[in-house]
């Protein structure tokens, strides 16, 4: 998969350079002029990088790629698959990004021995110095790992359980209703509208807010400028500051996404302050708000949160509603690509739920082939190919190799997702029905590996360890109510290309945005009504909402 890459710019290390002895005139740290400045920090630099590179070596690191002199692998880094690295390396690859330490977890093995067993020593987080200017510690998925993360993870939990998703049915219902009623009208802006309604179902889950029906709303465009902005300032290799810390101290004219991120901090601040603000006097009033939001209100004594930090906190939560919206699109592809599978999961809605009423989350127990098929959507193309970067806090062994303090872990989920011993010679392509056994059965993949850890999901899209996403209940059951109201009611086809009257089908290895997110590249698709009686019930459900 040669576009699932960490890409950095030469042109942003050859700004690099002038800055650092800009950095250093400005700081008065050397006494040096003119042209011995450059030089003098060109020698320090190298003997201090051949010092990190030899003792790569005389430790007993996990194997890796020879790097070069301070750059490290930054320039293969640029040249190779990351799921290259897996194959030459097996279970770890250690790499190195001026002077960076970065672990790559390929196998489950690893992962759950280093981010799951020893999750009190890996789990903290990067410094993700771009996202904290943007959020000013508090957004939970970057914070690092001590009382005020378990705060805010305490925050959500309640809302977040196994247990407490019963409460979001109906609400998933009805925006899975609204969803494929605006679809069979106009499917010409499908990405769109795949946003507004992982939205608004966020929305209503968190703050209690009724169905934002309109894609125009401005509620919608603010949550997509701030996932948009979040995702520009976490892109791995977007800001050399993720490397050189001090970059942070140069003025917005050098650095100006300084002043952008400061900016963005105060316009989402006031964002979320107001909804947190607007769900408090509907409190007041005595309304029941059995969402995040709510919950944070009536416990906020107990969990210690500051006004900030409990109305930042909801809005996290609610952005998982971006991770939704990015599952929903490879779902799409999946149904244009393969058909036959959407057939099949047609055919099971029939059979089980028949033609006169909408699937409901009630009918989940009896649907293993839609189960499977959320399962397989995220096993096959996982949103977050290479999770979120969890860093080592001390020193530690493993397998007899040193990994040391500060080392970012990535777990590359892409490869484990395709792991041919765990999921057969077939890994590659899309088939819910491996999740099935020959009677139609659902089938827990865990027998097939040696560390039981599959048996809750059967892939490992959400992460590991104390990290682990903890929407994945919330998104399991949303997936599965849209999957299964969208495909009762219709069939999704792919777009007819105007010039030549083919459909087209994208290129299924092509990838947007990889590393931290995973999409498709942009396809035209078509909604189809199934059946003459199906917008009639589609109203008659609205009704009695
Ligand atoms: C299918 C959709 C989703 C996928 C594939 C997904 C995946 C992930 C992954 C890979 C991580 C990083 C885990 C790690 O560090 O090991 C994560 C973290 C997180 N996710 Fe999700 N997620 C999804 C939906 C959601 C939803 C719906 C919510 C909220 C309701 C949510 C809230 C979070 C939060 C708050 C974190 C940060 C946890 C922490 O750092 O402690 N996610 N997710």
């Amino acid at each position: 998969m040669d576009n699932l890459l960490i890409n950095y710019s030469f042109s942003t290390l050859l700004l690099f350079f002038p800055s650092l002895v800009m950095f250093a005139i400005d700081h008065n740290t050397v006494s040096l002029s003119g042209f011995q400045i450059p030089v003098a920090l060109l020698v320090l630099f190298t003997v201090t990088s051949v010092v990190q590179w030899t003792l790569k070596f005389s430790k007993k690191y996990p194997p890796g790629p020879m790097g070069i002199p301070f750059f490290g692998n930054l320039f293969q880094l640029s040249k190779q698959g990351l799921n290259q690295w897996g194959h030459i390396y097996g279970d770890m690859a250690y790499l190195k990004v001026f002077g960076q330490g970065i672990l790559l977890i390929n196998s489950h093995t690893a992962a759950i021995d280093l981010l799951h067993r020893r999750s009190t020593i890996y789990s903290d987080r990067p410094s993700f110095v771009v996202i904290n200017a943007l959020t000013r510690g508090l957004f939970l998925g970057v914070l690092s790992y001590g009382d005020v993360w378990r705060k805010f993870r305490r925050g959500g939990h309640e809302s977040m359980s196994k247990g407490a998703m019963g409460r979001y049915h109906k609400l998933q219902e009805r925006e899975a209703l609204i969803f494929t009623e605006n679809l069979l009208k106009d499917s010409s802006d499908w990405h769109q509208e795949v946003s507004r309604m992982t939205i608004s179902m966020l929305l209503s889950t968190v703050y209690d807010l009724p169905a934002t029906i309109s894609k125009d709303d401005p509620i919608i465009a603010k949550f997509n400028r701030f996932d948009n902005l979040l995702i520009e300032a976490a892109f791995p290799g977007n800001y050399l500051v993720e490397f050189f810390h001090w970059i942070k101290f140069l003025p917005s004219f050098i650095v100006p996404w300084k002043k952008r991120m400061a900016d963005g901090y105060v316009e989402f601040s006031a964002f979320f302050e107001k909804l947190w603000n607007d769900t408090a006097k509907q409190v007041d009033a005595g309304e029941e708000k059995p969402g995040i939001a709510g919950y944070i209100l009536r416990e906020r004594q107990k969990l210690g949160f500051t006004e900030a930090q409990a109305a930042w906190l909801p809005a996290t939560y609610a952005n998982g509603s971006a991770s939704i919206t990015e599952v929903m699109l490879w779902f799409f592809l999946a149904m244009v690509a393969f058909p036959e599978q959407q057939k099949r999961c047609q055919d099971e809605l029939d059979a089980v739920v028949g033609r006169s009423r909408m699937p409901t989350a009630s009918d989940a127990e009896n649907l293993p082939y839609m189960k499977a098929l959320v399962k397989e959507v995220l096993r096959w193309r996982p949103v977050s190919p290479l999770g979120t970067q969890h860093v080592v806090k001390q020193d530690d062994w493993y397998e007899g190799r040193f990994i040391p303090k500060g080392t970012m872990c990535f777990a590359n989920i892409w490869l484990m997702n395709r792991d041919k011993t765990v999921y057969g010679e077939d890994a590659d392509e899309f088939n819910p029905g491996r999740f099935l056994d020959k009677d139609g059965n659902f089938v827990d993949i865990v027998g097939k590996t040696k560390d039981g850890y599959l048996e809750s999901e059967g892939h490992v899209a959400y992460g590991f360890g104390a990290r682990i996403c903890p929407g994945r209940y919330y998104a399991n059951e949303a997936l599965l109510i849209v999957f299964s109201r969208l495909l009762w009611a219709a069939t999704i086809k792919p777009g007819i290309n105007a010039s030549t009257g083919k459909s087209t089908i994208p290129d299924l290895r092509e990838t947007v945005g990889a590393g931290i997110t995973m999409r498709p590249p942009n396809f035209d698709i078509m909604v189809q009504r199934r059946f003459d009686e199906a917008p009639a019930l589609l109203l008659q459900t609205k009704e009695l909402l």
